[in-house]
């Protein structure tokens, strides 16, 4: 049976939050390490759904698993096998295009069905794709499911006509065991980039340049297994700030990298909202009042797409008109249909949203229609007078690790409860 989180909204949150590990650097780190030959523990994982299919994966590729802790992953890839991925569990995440470049790389070949993930409008894969034909792939897609195959991979120069996220990883993955030198331009820098760069390299691989938009990989013949600690969710992060600054007295986040959220603080501070900065804890405390402020999602250093429908949230409680528009993904509005549910005013138009605030918000019957969307539903349904009730909240447990226990502790009234299959839409 389905499960729905409910919400009575108006509490004040007091205490402190510790931030997990990064979901889009673990959903990336957890393929790259069956590019070992031998077992990567990594630390800091977040228990989150997203982690929970990868193993699942892994599992199908026959690679050894072993959870001494919760936060705890060695993974053993030394008795793999490359079999085909047609497994449900590829289609439920994302980040499952991963084993393109980490299969594709080890064996020269793999057949997997589409990835999935949060529907934010179309999200081709094409650039992952041109990258892998760049270092002598043919991809071949038919019903469904790639077939990637290539007698040798050599590398290249590969300029990405949008510097995205994925084909960077993707290709960073599929081009460590390449003959010579691949050099990607036009690269994206997110943080996550880093921490698989890092991961690679502590493997034995020679990557430089992540974190700049151009990354040269020298390629090797051999990886071992290594001992690696994931770097703090800033998205997971920013939520909680963001949660802090519409309902805290005063709520300290731990485990922060605050210039991962560079961009999000100075807009916060902009707004009003009043916070301590440390090398590695961000403190929020209530403040009375609100202004709307405009944001532009870019990638990053820019203002992270993943945090807009949060934000919008907090907007709906600000003086004045926000605005938000979207340049990566220009149909990631769903959620505004569901805060005008609660009471607020929005007008979206062609990849733009304008917040009229401030509106009270009152609980009522939602959906996360996809996981950002979801964390918008939260931030809601703290700050609504009543109940929320949140459906389709496996988008939610897709990337945030506890999020009903966390909040509780600092005082919200957030539980989960089973619903008939018809009421979860
Ligand atoms: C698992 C993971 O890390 N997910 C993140 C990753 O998604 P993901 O890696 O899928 O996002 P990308 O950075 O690839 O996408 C950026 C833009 O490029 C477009 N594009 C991308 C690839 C491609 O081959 N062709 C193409 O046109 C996309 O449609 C989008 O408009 O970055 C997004 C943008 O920061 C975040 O919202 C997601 O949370
Ligand atoms: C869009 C997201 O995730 P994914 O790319 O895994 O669908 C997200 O984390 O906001």
């Amino acid at each position: 049976m389905p499960e729905v989180i409910k919400i009575e909204g108006g509490h004040r949150l007091n205490g402190e939050v510790t931030i997990s590990g990064s979901k889009n650097a673990t959903v990336a780190l957890i393929p790259a390490a069956v590019l070992a030959n031998g077992p990567v523990t990594i630390v800091g994982v977040p228990e989150i759904a997203d982690v929970r299919n990868l193993a699942e994966i892994l599992k199908i590729l026959n690679v050894q698993v072993d959870q001494p802790h919760a936060d705890h992953l060695i993974i053993d890839p030394t008795h793999m096998q490359n079999v085909d991925l047609l497994d449900d569990a590829v289609t439920k995440l994302r980040a499952s295009y991963y084993f393109m470049g980490a299969l594709l790389g080890k064996y020269h070949h793999v057949r997997m069905k589409m990835p999935g993930g949060c529907y934010l409008g179309p999200r081709p894969i094409d650039l992952h794709l041109k990258g892998f034909e760049a270092l002598g792939a043919t991809v071949k897609y038919e019903k469904g499911c790639f077939e990637i195959d290539a007698d040798e991979l050599v590398g290249d120069k590969i300029f990405l006509d949008i510097s995205s996220v994925g084909a960077t990883i993707n290709i960073m993955m599929a081009a460590v065991y390449a003959k010579g030198r691949t050099t990607i331009e036009n690269a994206a820098r997110e943080p996550e980039i880093i921490d698989v760069a890092t991961l690679l390299n502590k493997m034995g691989a020679h990557i430089r340049g992540a974190g700049t938009n151009v990354i040269t990989i020298d390629g090797v013949t051999s990886l071992s297994g290594c001992f690696h600690e994931i770097i703090p969710d800033r998205i997971e992060a920013g939520t909680y700030i963001i949660i802090a600054a519409a309902m805290a007295e005063k709520m300290k986040i731990n485990n922060v990298i605050p210039h991962h959220l560079e961009a999000l603080l100075l807009k916060l501070e902009e707004m009003g909202v009043d916070m301590d900065v440390t090398v590695d804890s961000i403190t929020v405390r209530h403040s009375d009042h609100l202004k709307g402020t405009d944001i532009t999602t870019r990638p990053y250093p820019g203002f992270a797409t993943d945090l807009q429908q949060p934000l919008t949230s907090l907007m709906t409680q600000a003086e004045g008109d926000s605005h938000v528009e979207e340049t990566i993904y220009v149909e990631r509005f769903k959620h505004c249909e569901q805060l005008c549910r609660m009471g607020a005013n929005i007008d979206v138009h062609q990849g733009e949203a304008v917040i009229h605030g401030p509106t009270p918000l009152y609980g009522t019957k939602v959906a996360a229609t996809d996981l950002r969307c979801g964390a918008a539903m939260v931030v809601a349904g703290l700050l609504a007078e009543g109940t929320t009730t949140i459906s389709n909240i496996y988008h939610i447990d897709r990337g945030y690790d506890h999020i009903d226990d966390k909040l509780n502790a600092m005082g919200a009234k957030v539980w989960r409860e089973k619903v008939a299959d018809d009421e979860e839409d």
